[in-house]
């Protein structure tokens, strides 16, 4: 098959052409399988690249108008679904932490500049702990009236923190003023309203990253390298309206894919990103992703563009075996899966958010947890598989202050319905539902604290006193709290090697673990313990798994695998 392309002036054909013109082949030979594909439309174009220099592509245009830029030099062209080929290479994400002074932000300018070769969007989270101060003060301005604004602590934090940050790295204070003014009269309507709806608190929130990504851009700018600031809510980052923990639409990819590549092509500078944010379909007002959520927005711009490789760049060495707070000697994971590490996040470790490895599984873009403190650390690289030969336990996680019911149906044996009457009462009452443990008549569960409206419905007594009240109605009702859940993220193949040292020890602690459940996936096992003994059963579970791997523990018998707080089950939930 001969394959024509006009590029340029000229007409050249498949066979014995030069290298661009092969590169262009291939991009032809990927799109013509594409819907909407107009063969022969083709132009060469000299391209400046971000240093001054010219660099050599070809044009490439396709009948919806979508271009791509086709490299040469073997540099591994790869394409976003929408038929881009992107000039950007990765996303590096850098968290709260990683830019929380002018100091970390000279650092972080100067790690994304250590890579020349990478032509890099950076996602950033606001500085330090800039997002929670932002909802302390909008607690404080419900309260203390139109006049009391100024006199709000963490509004004067905020404002401190953000001009010395302008002031040290040198650049214009307009670059933030106006924000900032705007900022203060919002508290100001919050206190004159008396009330932070979800969606105010969102608006609220998204100063955070508003300030620090245009912060970093000037930075950049100043210190000549071009950027470009975006806030994800006009970037296309376009999400459902369930403000303060909204899920991304599908139709953000496009849009997201359009912008960046249009504007890299037409003038290409360093796209700064505002991460945690987006813009609600049908509110059209800005939404953010729930806690932690700038690594989702960092892994959904790696799909979008189809790049190379998604970095979130934290202060730990990479994904640890434990929380270190928890357990300071935990240690980095060197691989992981997609699965273990959405598992693990899913399940409360807060180094990354429970979403955010969805887009890079489904392109399948490997993920890496670096240390932006000590950058020389290999971190963690999360991909579609690895060797699990050897593995047999990859993480701890610990989620505590937990609520567990324990339901048992008051109707005879063998009654059917019951299972779907418990859970159409959650839906009904749009509680989320974490770990379950059941029988035919009786079902244990926890309920997820990890969503902001759940977590502030746990704290009204009334709301909980309402579930059992409706539970009440089919079942005898008891309501356990002060729980924790231990989940031993692991290989699915030693499952039972795991339970067994995994009940050794507790036996060994004297914990009396209150449910067992062992998740679909079956690289998580989640046992419940009261909260009081949870750190105790973490660090001998650490020492016993991690610590100490080489010595084996007495055999036990095998352990059952489903159980709840009534009876021991044989299912597995
Ligand atoms: N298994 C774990 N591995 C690494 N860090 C963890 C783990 N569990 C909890 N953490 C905590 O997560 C923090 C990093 O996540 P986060 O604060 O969201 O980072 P950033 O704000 O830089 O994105 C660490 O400082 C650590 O305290
Ligand atoms: N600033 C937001 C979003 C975020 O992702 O932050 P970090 O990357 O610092 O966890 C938050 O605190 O939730």
């Amino acid at each position: 098959m001969v394959v024509s392309l006009q590029i340029g002036g000229g007409r050249a054909f498949c066979p014995g052409l030069g290298r661009d013109s092969r590169d262009a082949v291939a991009f032809l030979w990927n799109s013509a399988c594409r819907p909407g594909f107009k063969s022969g439309n083709f132009s060469s174009k000299k391209k400046r690249n971000g240093d001054g220099g010219t660099r050599r592509g070809l044009k490439v245009c396709c009948e919806r108008g979508a271009t791509a830029l086709v490299e040469k030099k073997g540099d591994k062209e790869r394409q976003s679904k929408d038929g881009y080929a992107s000039q950007l290479s990765v996303v590096m994400k850098f968290g709260g932490s990683s830019v929380a002074s002018a100091e970390r932000m000279r650092e972080i300018a100067n790690l994304i500049l250590s890579f020349p070769e990478e032509r890099p969007v950076v996602v950033l989270s606001a500085m330090g702990k800039t997002t929670n101060k932002l909802l302390q003060a909008g607690e404080k301005a419900v309260s203390c009236g139109v006049s009391h604004i100024s006199d709000i602590e963490e509004l004067s934090f905020i404002k401190e923190l953000h001009l010395r940050t302008v002031d040290e790295l040198g650049i214009d204070k307009s670059t933030i003023s106006v924000l900032l003014d705007e900022l203060e009269q919002l508290l100001e309507g919050i206190a004159m309203m008396k009330e932070l709806t979800l969606r105010t608190r969102d608006y609220l929130v998204s100063f955070g990253e508003c300030m620090s990504t245009r912060i970093f851009t000037a930075y950049l700018n100043k210190i000549g390298s071009k950027a470009r600031q975006y806030d994800a809510f006009h970037l296309g980052i376009i999400t459902t309206d369930d403000f303060t923990n909204a899920d991304i639409l599908d139709v953000t990819y496009p849009a997201v894919a359009k912008r960046l590549h249009e504007d890299w092509i037409n003038n290409p500078a360093i796209p700064v990103v505002t991460g945690f944010l987006g813009k609600g379909c049908k509110s059209c007002a800005v939404t953010t992703l729930g806690r932690g959520g700038s690594d989702l927005t960092a892994t959904t711009i790696g799909k979008a563009l189809g790049l190379r490789e998604i970095q979130v760049w934290k202060d730990v060495d990479g994904v640890l075996t434990c929380d270190p707070n928890i357990y300071p000697k935990a240690e980095p994971v060197p691989h992981l899966t997609f699965e273990e590490a959405a598992e693990l996040a899913y399940f409360g470790a807060q180094v990354l958010h429970p979403q955010s490895m969805r887009p890079a599984r489904e392109s399948d873009i490997p993920v890496r947890v670096k240390n932006s403190y000590n950058p020389q650390a290999p971190g963690t690289l999360i991909t579609k598989a690895r060797d699990l030969s050897e593995a047999v336990l990859t993480s701890i996680v610990l989620k505590s202050n937990i609520t567990m019911l324990d339901i048992v149906s008051t109707r005879m044996l063998g009654q059917f319905g019951f299972l779907a009457k418990v859970f159409s009462i959650f839906e009904e009452l749009g509680i989320s539902v974490d770990c379950v443990a059941t029988s035919e008549v009786s079902i244990s569960l926890t309920l997820d604290p990890s969503k902001v409206w759940s977590r502030e419905l746990i704290q009204q007594a009334s709301e909980l006193d309402h579930v059992a009240e409706e539970l009440q109605k089919i079942a005898v009702v008891q309501l356990l709290q002060n729980r924790s859940i231990i989940s031993l993220i692991g290989n699915v193949q030693k499952s039972s090697l795991i339970l067994e040292k995994a009940f050794n020890v507790l036996r060994e602690e004297g914990v009396n673990v209150q449910m067992i459940s062992q998740g679909a996936s079956k690289v998580n096992i989640s046992l419940v313990v009261h909260d009081s003994e949870a750190k105790k059963c973490v660090g001998a579970l650490h020492s016993a798994f991690f610590d100490h791997a080489d010595d084996s523990l007495p055999e036990l018998g095998s352990a059952g695998l489903s159980q709840n707080g009534s009876s021991m089950h044989s299912s597995i939930s």
